[in-house]
């Protein structure tokens, strides 16, 4: 049975998912890093929010981890690609909250508009200064959203509702798109000098940090008023605190802090600045929605392997699975099988799909034959961390699908360039369930693909399968099937025997001394 911790706080519908898929879960919150990596080893699945930092330590000491689920968007505080090169799958809920976060900072904008932090903490404390607060309409004012995606589009939808002017820069925003979102696409520049309101809806990357910079603050309009409900460092908070006390800015409302949890700032106490404790996704709507998502998707994964909303590995839907799975033992299989025949002398590699397998999601094929391949040079390669083993090693990866309908009515074929040329592996599914082999380096055979086996490529000739027999016999090797092809009568043929036990340095020389032998190879599946 699959574990899974949650080690952040979650809605009890997440545990209770978990456990109606047959999943144990553990909520344990609020560990520090040692702890967490004291526990972690116990667990095939790690739930988490935006508290549990996902380094590499942590991972280093997940041995059993198999995916981490972020019930949220943001995924900063995961190691990505620690996580990747670990074969772990990182998921996360890119939709659930974006609604809640939206109207967080829309609030904040009115919160700014009309000073109301400072307003309800002056009149409950006796002072009724009706005079003090004298705000601002945001009727007719200009919002500059940086970032017009998930968020920063339901922000421009609910601001043209207010009768705002909504303008946005956002580099991948498409004209078609902003037309559709009925808002103005500027550069940064343009935004700066126009927007009363900037609301920053971003993730935080090299191109995002600080994007409101010192120098960014100096060339905003006069009396402009800053949100940040997307991540702390899009903002130099230094900065920011000068321009609130210069009067340049005339507020600013920030959800999210570089450092988190955010106990100290120079910005504590600065007049017009508001701050909440990163209470974007805080409603109860948001924290259903995506502790379900979570718990959902991360069962799949680890019940039958679905996957959804993964930030480092192809999608792979719960129907798909079951149908790819079988293919994924075929490829799997054919990877392993070159990468032990030929070992690490691979510079490139084709995957083909014909017939039934053309019409699948190819990518998680290519997976399965690249874990399988490299499984040579990594024993802890998996289909997560494969494609980027690949990648750092150089290897040409080529996918090809083929709408024609051959010999078989399924087929994978693997073909590797080494530097003695291209050597290929093809196999089938028999009954759509059972990985074949069906061609191997050019000869046609018929075997399966499992346990201990034994390679032997031979000169054709009477007398050689007994001689063959008789030298494993010899040596207390039980055969458990036996599969023979042949080029033509007289040349070339390769016997894949499957053998109940594996086959000793000294037999594999008794075996490679018979007349004829050319190449004998034990392999493990
Ligand atoms: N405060 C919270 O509790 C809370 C809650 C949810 C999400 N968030 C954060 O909000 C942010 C936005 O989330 P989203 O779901 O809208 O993400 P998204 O991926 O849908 O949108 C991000 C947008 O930023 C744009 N972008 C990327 N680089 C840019 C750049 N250099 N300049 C301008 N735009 C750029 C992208 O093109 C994209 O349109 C994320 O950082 C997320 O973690 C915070
Ligand atoms: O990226 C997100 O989804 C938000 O930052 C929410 O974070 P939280 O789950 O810690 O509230």
């Amino acid at each position: 049975m699959p574990k899974v911790l949650i080690s952040d706080k979650m809605d009890p519908k997440a545990a209770q998912i978990f456990r109606e898929r047959g999943i144990q879960v553990d909520e344990i919150t609020g560990k520090t890093k040692e702890e967490l990596i004291a526990i972690i080893g116990d667990y095939d699945g790690l739930a988490i929010r935006s508290s549990t930092k996902v380094t590499k330590d942590v991972l280093a000491a997940a041995k059993n981890l198999k995916v981490v689920g972020r019930a949220g968007i943001g995924v900063d505080n995961v190691d990505i690609p620690a996580a990747s090169a670990a074969g772990v799958v990182v998921m996360n809920t890119p939709f659930g909250n974006s609604i809640t976060t939206a109207e967080h900072a829309i609030a904040l904008m009115f919160a700014l508009a009309r000073d109301l932090p400072a307003a309800d903490a002056s009149t409950q404390a006796g002072k009724w200064e009706k005079n003090r607060f004298m705000g601002v309409e945001v009727t007719s004012k200009t919002l500059g959203l940086i970032g017009a995606g998930n968020i920063g589009s339901i922000v421009a939808d609910r601001a043209l509702g207010l009768k705002m002017k909504v303008i946005a820069y956002d580099p991948f925003l498409t004209p078609e798109r902003a037309l559709e979102l009925g808002i103005e696409k500027v550069t940064l520049d343009d935004l700066l000098a126009r927007a009363d309101f900037i609301t920053l809806h971003t993730p935080l990357t090299d191109s995002t940090r600080n994007i409101l910079s010192r120098e960014n603050i100096a060339k905003t309009k006069k009396g402009v008023r800053i949100i940040n409900c997307a991540r702390g460092g899009l903002v130099d908070e230094a900065a920011l605190k000068e321009a609130l006390d210069s009067g340049h800015v005339a507020g600013a409302a920030l959800d999210v802090f570089v450092e988190e949890p955010a106990k100290v700032s120079p910005l504590f106490g600065t007049p017009n600045f508001i701050s909440t404790p990163h209470l974007g996704a805080s409603t109860s709507e948001a924290q259903v929605n995506v502790a379900i998502q979570v718990a959902e998707q991360m069962a799949d994964f680890l019940v039958s392997g679905g996957v959804t909303n993964a930030l480092n590995m192809p999608s792979l839907s719960a129907e798909e699975a079951p149908k790819l799975k079988p293919y994924m033992a075929l490829a799997e299989g054919l990877g392993s099988l070159v990468g032990q025949l030929v070992g690490d002398d691979v510079k490139a590699v084709a995957i083909e799909v014909e017939g039934a397998a053309a019409e699948l999601n190819q990518k998680p094929i290519t997976g399965a034959v690249l874990a399988g391949l490299m499984r040579v040079y990594s024993d802890t390669v998996n289909m997560v961390n494969a494609p980027f083993l690949a990648k750092e090693r150089g290897l040409d990866v080529r996918e090809v699908r083929h709408d024609r309908e051959g010999d078989y009515h399924t087929l994978v074929r693997v073909t590797v360039r080494t530097s003695a040329g291209e050597k290929s592996v093809a196999g089938t599914l028999f009954a759509n369930s059972e990985p074949r082999l069906v061609e191997i380096f050019g000869i046609k055979v018929e075997a399966d693909l499992a346990g201990t086996m034994l390679y032997v490529v031979n000169e054709d000739a009477p007398g050689f399968i007994g001689r063959l027999g008789t030298a494993l016999g010899e040596a207390g090797v039980n055969i458990g099937t036996f599969h023979l092809g042949r080029r033509a009568a007289g040349g070339e043929a390769v016997l894949l025997l499957s053998v109940d036990s594996p086959v000793t340095e000294p037999v594999l020389w008794d075996v490679c001394r018979l007349p004829g032998v050319k190449t004998v190879k034990p392999l493990t599946f």
